[in-house]
């Protein structure tokens, strides 16, 4: 079942998103780009808000866009887990040393942060080249988003059998997976056959498709009724 993933600004954000189906929040600041991260004070007040509702869905947090660095990427990530979100997502460019930011992650892992992978579709020419890698470290999942956001979006940068076989072959390592990056409502019905994890959206939650601009609840119930919902379904 195809979960849908939606990128929220601040804690009114995170509200709408879940009072719109949302199944999984995913704390990040779109104007501080592709993976822009919210303040760690701010990210424990989403955990206690969180806490506080009946039915609590997942949350995520990105750890900003970081410069391929081991330091400075497990600095980052520890810090974030330990906000308590159930998911931290880390960006990896083929610039600087991604393996051995993944292998430097590996304790991490082990010691229970459920860390999810970050492929830029339009930097990186084989997305799965460093899904056995990310494997081995122990995340949880590993997902296809893009870093320029201006640049078409997931579908302009690979086709459905790139992002099938990406799919396929992080699921066959045991992560979870997902797909991201501007999608529009019009994409989703290509990209459900392929039953990644979760979709992901920011731009189309927003009025006028803004990424920067605020999520409207319009545009969300629009995604909301092209991801079928496991809720009604169930
Ligand atoms: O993780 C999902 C992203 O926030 C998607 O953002 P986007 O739709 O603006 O590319």
């Amino acid at each position: 079942m195809t979960r849908l993933l939606a990128s929220v600004a601040n804690l009114d954000e995170l509200a709408l998103a879940a009072r719109g189906g949302a199944d999984i929040l995913d704390l990040k600041d779109p104007k501080a780009g592709a993976l822009g991260a919210w303040a760690p004070d701010d990210i424990a007040r989403a955990v206690d808000t969180v806490h506080l509702w009946p039915v609590r869905p997942p949350l995520s947090a990105t750890v900003g866009d970081l410069p391929m660095e081991p330091a400075a990427v497990t600095d980052r990530v520890a810090r974030t887990w330990a906000c308590g979100v159930d998911y931290v997502k880390i960006g990896l460019v083929p610039s600087g040393d991604p393996a051995a930011c993944v292998a430097a992650l590996a304790p991490d892992a082990r010691r229970g942060a459920r860390i999810v992978a970050v492929l830029f579709a339009d930097l990186w020419d084989d997305a799965g080249r460093l899904l056995p890698d990310i494997a081995r470290a122990g995340f949880a999942g590993a997902m296809l988003d893009t870093a320029g956001k201006g640049s078409g979006g997931l579908l302009r940068q690979k086709d459905i059998g790139q992002l099938a076989r990406f799919v396929e072959r992080a699921r066959a390592l045991g992560l979870l997976t997902g797909l991201a990056g501007s999608l529009a409502v019009r994409d989703i019905a290509a990209l459900l056959p392929l039953a990644p994890d979760y979709l992901g959206f920011r731009t189309a939650l927003c009025a006028g498709a803004d990424r920067g601009g605020a999520l409207d609840p319009a545009a969300l119930a629009a995604v909301r009724s092209a991801v079928p919902n496991h809720a009604d379904i169930a």
